[in-house]
């Protein structure tokens, strides 16, 4: 028999669990209110009654910032969750593994143009890496690095988790200025994930679960495939798991940390979560996908409290957990995309009426202007990606509200919008211009 995905000849083995002919009832709190939505909602379905043919999958949910994460019929959407038995599916956490939220409240506030000059000064987004290494400078760092040769997915990366520390990478990745509404306390908030170094893991992992699938399962295609969480393989995947995830904390927190240096303020608070990963519980895998978890323990740092941004122009919502049983435990990790990047650039060319060359630099500045009022944005790369202003997301207030109305977490605080800092524009926007 040959595999449908690699083409090579797998041998039948007796014990391989079949494709269900059916699907599963899933947990579904999306609410379409736009023709887009509508349309959003409805591709999502179809993934999730193909995905959840997988054998290893015993329940499932989606959240109402769901969209679709791939063409391929059956990829996880992003706001997907999936339990899976004895299984690790590194398709489900997908490339950016632990991409995760992580604020740093401040004794005194500082000008927001401040933090922010200190903080373009101490990051780094973009492609690549850094030139300097902070590993003779951190010793959690060194320590953690250690700990890569004997690990099958992590030996030989030793020099990606060097490099890419302390950058953020570009898309959606950002950093955050804000104050909270109740009591004005200043924030920094950085969204980013395992940069290289979790790229590399989760291809080393993806060629080990199709390995293990395509003997075990050679129906399910390549995306779906997994790692037995039984074997040596699969506690071997799922260190290195729990080590990248520390290296994505120490560089959320050496990030804050240099900032807080330069600009001589004490840190009075932090706290941290995943949203992107996979979490172990009573025995089985919760695959999230760009879903935040909202259950106790969630993670050996779990303080009780998680964060949800929206857009660059909203709050970022600090929420306690509900814990809701159909949900799987889960809440939402944002407010989701409104329309792919093209169909969201298409939108502002046509409003714009603009010609092949694109819009131009004037039509670019007027549309940040009218997203952005009042807030001091910062793009790395010196332009803007368009691409990640607030129109290329879905409605917050509705999402924030579908948090609270599906009773998903419990949202105590909001961190207000003063400034942030993106990549920018990285050229893939420049197709028709
Ligand atoms: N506060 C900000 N939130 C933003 C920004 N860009 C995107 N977002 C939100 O983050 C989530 C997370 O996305 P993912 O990459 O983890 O799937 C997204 O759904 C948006 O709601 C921003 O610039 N500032
Ligand atoms: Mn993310």
């Amino acid at each position: 028999m040959s595999h449908p995905s690699t083409g090579k000849f797998a041998p039948q083995a007796a014990d391989q669990p079949p494709l269900r002919t059916n699907t599963l009832p899933f947990g579904q709190f999306i609410e379409p209110e736009t023709d887009d939505e509508i349309i959003n909602v409805h591709a999502v379905i179809q993934h999730m009654d193909v995905l959840l043919r997988v054998p290893t999958i015993s329940k499932a949910a989606v959240m109402p910032d769901a969209c679709p994460s791939g063409s391929t019929p059956g990829t996880i959407p992003v706001g997907g969750v999936v339990a899976t038995k004895d299984a690790i599916h590194p398709g489900f956490h997908s490339a950016d593994i632990c991409c995760s939220m992580a604020v740093t409240f401040f004794k005194r506030n500082d000008a927001v143009a401040d933090m922010l000059d200190a903080s373009v000064a101490s990051t780094h987004f973009g492609p690549g890496k850094r030139s300097v290494s902070e590993v003779g400078k951190n010793k959690e760092l060194a320590q953690l690095i250690d700990k890569f040769e004997k690990n099958f997915f992590l030996k030989g990366l030793e020099a990606h988790a060097e490099q890419h520390f302390m950058t953020q990478g570009d898309g959606n990745h950002f950093l955050y200025i804000g104050e909270t509404e109740s009591d004005h306390r200043r924030a920094l908030v950085t969204h980013h994930g395992s940069r290289g170094l979790g790229a590399q893991v989760y291809k080393r992992g993806l060629a080990a679960a199709q390995k293990h699938t395509a003997i075990h399962a050679p129906k399910v295609p390549m995306h779906n495939s997994w790692i037995d969480a039984n074997s040596d393989v699969g506690a071997q995947y799922w260190e290195a798991l729990q080590l990248v995830r520390e290296w994505t904390k120490l560089n959320h927190f050496a990030i804050h940390r240099k900032i807080a240096l330069r600009l001589g303020n004490a840190i009075t608070d932090q706290f941290w979560n995943e949203h992107n990963f996979v979490f172990l519980r009573d025995g089985l895998f919760y695959h999230g996908k760009g879903a935040t978890p909202s259950f106790s323990g969630f993670s050996p740092d779990d303080t009780g409290l998680t964060l949800i941004p929206l857009n660059m122009a909203q709050p970022i919502l600090i929420a306690s957990h509900a814990d809701r049983a159909d949900a799987l435990g889960f809440a939402p990790h944002g407010a989701g995309r409104n329309l792919s990047r093209t169909a969201h650039l298409r939108r502002l060319m046509e409003e714009f009426k603009a010609d092949a060359r694109g819009l131009s630099p004037n039509n670019i500045a007027e549309i940040v202007a009218r997203e952005t009022k009042g807030l001091d944005i910062r793009f790395f790369t010196g332009k803007p990606d368009i691409s990640e202003l607030p129109s290329a997301y879905k409605n917050a207030e509705q999402v924030a509200s579908q948090i609270e109305k599906h009773k998903l977490a419990h949202i105590s605080e909001r961190i207000m919008p003063l400034g942030s800092i993106m990549a920018g524009d990285m050229n893939w926007n420049r197709a028709g211009r």
